[in-house]
């Protein structure tokens, strides 16, 4: 019976391998896990014995109908290469490289092709993963992907043009929302006599909260704002510096986000091409 062949142990590999496995969504023998360096793989076999590892993507390939390529970027064309002659027309990739449009896998493997961007949100089983099918992919087996990928974040299925601002919000962003509340929590430290240690808890608790608040509570960013931003009070003329300095920082930021995407995608074109 084929299995379901998962290419790339890194940081998300390993992320949502084992977050398939402890939702149950897939079981351990049914499917193979390559990494270049197989040693990244003996904790998983620890954990799983029934899953097969291996350092042979061909090998993976041979076995397996639905192959997951979470490789970095610039590694999506040599694997595709190594695989190619062990697939056939009835295969289907999902891939999860930015950057890398489905245009440029489908010049090198025209067929069944799922692009995913997934977010570190999904180690706790939270977030949005953003999801594209082409065209060639059937609904039985588009929905096989969305259920894993349900399994451990929301779905969001989108076009392919809307990837880059997307992933933006969704992919990029924890590590975004990390930066900002670190140097808020600085700052608290900077102008108080707290520990950074102390700033840091107070502001990760309070984030969480305001997070259960907009997301379990119901409550809009417009209403946390005016229940909290007492009419004359203090908080009211904190708000006002971050409406006058956000909307540009921002804004820069996904100019420059958006203009970076741009050019990985200008070199990988060049790359998938030759
Ligand atoms: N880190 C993040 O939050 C997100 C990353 N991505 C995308 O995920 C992809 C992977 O990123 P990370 O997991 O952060 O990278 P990583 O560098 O942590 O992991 C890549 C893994 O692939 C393995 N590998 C490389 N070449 C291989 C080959 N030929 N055969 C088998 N294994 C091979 C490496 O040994 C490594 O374990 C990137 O393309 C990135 O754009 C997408 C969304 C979010
Ligand atoms: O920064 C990056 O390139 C990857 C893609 C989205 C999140 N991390």
């Amino acid at each position: 019976m084929s299995k379901i062949g998962f290419i790339g142990y890194g940081s998300m590999g390993s992320m949502i391998i084992e977050g398939l496995l402890s939702s149950n969504v897939i079981k351990p023998d049914e499917i193979i896990v390559s990494n270049r360096t197989k040693s990244k793989l003996e904790d998983i076999k620890k954990k799983y014995p029934e899953i097969e590892i291996t350092d042979n993507n061909a090998y993976l390939a041979g076995k397996c109908r639905k192959i997951f390529i979470f490789v970095g970027t610039s590694a999506v064309k040599e694997v595709i290469e190594e695989v190619k002659d062990e697939i056939s027309g009835d295969s289907h990739i999902t891939y999860i490289a930015a950057a890398l449009t489905m245009e440029n896998v489908e010049g090198a493997f025209p067929g069944k092709i799922t692009k995913v961007i997934p977010s570190l949100t999904s180690k706790v089983n939270e977030g949005v993963s953003l999801i594209c099918h082409n065209e060639e992919v059937t609904e039985k087996e588009a929905d096989f992907v969305n259920n894993l990928f349900s399994s451990i974040s929301d779905v969001k299925i989108i076009d392919e043009e809307n990837f880059e601002a997307g992933s933006d919000l969704t992919s990029c962003a924890p590590a975004f929302i990390a930066e900002i509340f670190m140097k808020f929590a600085e700052a608290g430290a900077e102008n108080s006599n707290f520990t950074p240690a102390e700033t840091q808890d107070m502001v990760i608790k309070t984030l969480y909260g305001t997070a259960k608040l907009l997301y379990e509570g119901n409550m809009g960013f417009e209403e946390v704002i005016s229940r909290v931003a007492t009419k004359g009070g203090i908080t009211e003329e904190g708000v006002k510096i971050l409406e006058k300095e956000l909307p540009n920082t921002f804004d820069e930021l996904l100019k420059t986000t958006l203009t970076k995407n741009k050019k990985i995608k200008e070199a990988l074109n060049n790359q998938m091409i030759n």
